[in-house]
């Protein structure tokens, strides 16, 4: 394992925000750690990462235990923790060149990682002209120009728009893929880290409430095919003698399990050709909420 703690615990003062906590994250995974705001994420991974100090349990990162390897296991780690360190002033050239003199490692570096996040053509810009997601990028080529195996980022996706969460997932998954990384990332939203990661942690009032791979999680959190048509109840009743499970039928919609899009396309058929006009079919994920419960009835 690259990350494992083992009955992590931590308190602020009398409240109890990480409770015995036991991560495993493999070597080459994306790890999604989810949870809502206030759930202990960042306390978490500044446990990890050192910044606070492990109260009680342990923390070993490349198998080594954190505390007496402290160094030699934080050279090895990227990070990226609310806002990135940039320079603003500086363009995201100088602010690479200037770290890659901190940490001496080679000015080709610095190219290198331009390319990495597309950032080679607004390389000469200022930082502080930067978008929100240039500049999550441009802390994600910081933090991996020493060329860790590690990569720990905390919720590096909010506040992005749709486009700058693509880039920054397909980037990630470029990192694992091709470079051999492993990735550790937490978020509140359920739907972002089902599309990247491989394994999933779910941490609620700072106990680990699920952890395993990302087709465990599927199946625990297994979307529904929404369907809007011009009679929502006959149409129910059609799918239903047509061997589909109608889970659910409001006033506008019914709602089947999801298993395919050839399911999908073959239920639109199905409607098309009884005569019912379809308005919308679509895939709908379960939000986090829905998956607490799920998963807290499973347990
Ligand atoms: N320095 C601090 N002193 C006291 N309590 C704190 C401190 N930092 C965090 N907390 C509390 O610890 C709990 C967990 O916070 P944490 O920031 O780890 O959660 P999170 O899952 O990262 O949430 P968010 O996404 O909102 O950052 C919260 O109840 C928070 O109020």
């Amino acid at each position: 394992m690259v990350i494992a703690t083992d009955k992590l615990t931590f308190n602020f003062g009398d409240q109890t925000v990480v409770k015995s906590l036991s991560l495993q994250v493999p070597e080459g995974s994306i790890y999604g750690f989810l949870g809502p705001n206030g759930a202990g994420k960042t306390t978490t991974i500044k446990l990890l990462m050192n910044l606070l100090k492990t109260q009680q349990g342990s923390i070993h990162i490349f198998d080594l235990e954190l505390k007496s390897n402290r160094v030699k296991i934080l050279s090895q780690i990227g990070s990226l923790i609310e806002q990135p360190a940039i320079y603003l002033h500086m363009s995201g050239r100088e602010n690479l060149l200037n770290r890659a003199l901190l940490l001496q490692v080679p000015e080709s570096r610095v190219e290198e990682m331009l390319n990495l996040v597309h950032l080679t053509n607004a390389a000469h810009k200022k930082a502080g002209q930067y978008s929100l997601g240039m500049k999550q990028r441009l802390g994600i080529a910081l933090a991996l120009l020493s060329d860790p195996k590690l990569l720990i980022l905390d919720e590096p996706t909010n506040g992005l728009d749709p486009n700058g969460i693509i880039e920054i997932r397909e980037l990630l998954i470029k990192l694992v893929n091709i470079h051999q990384k492993t990735v550790f990332i937490s978020s509140h939203l359920l739907g972002e880290i089902e599309r990247m990661a491989t394994h999933v942690g779910i941490i609620n009032n700072g106990e680990l409430l699920f952890q395993g791979s990302i087709s465990e999680l599927q199946t625990l959190s297994q979307p529904l095919i929404q369907v809007e048509t011009d009679n929502t109840v006959d149409a129910a009743n059609l799918l239903t003698r047509h061997n589909y499970e109608v889970t659910e039928v409001t006033d506008n919609y019914f709602f089947v399990p999801y298993t395919s899009k050839k399911q999908m396309g073959e239920m639109n058929a199905l409607l098309n050709k009884n005569g019912y006009a379809v308005y919308s079919i679509s895939k709908q994920q379960k939000d986090l909420e829905k998956l607490f419960l799920d998963i807290t009835q499973t347990a």
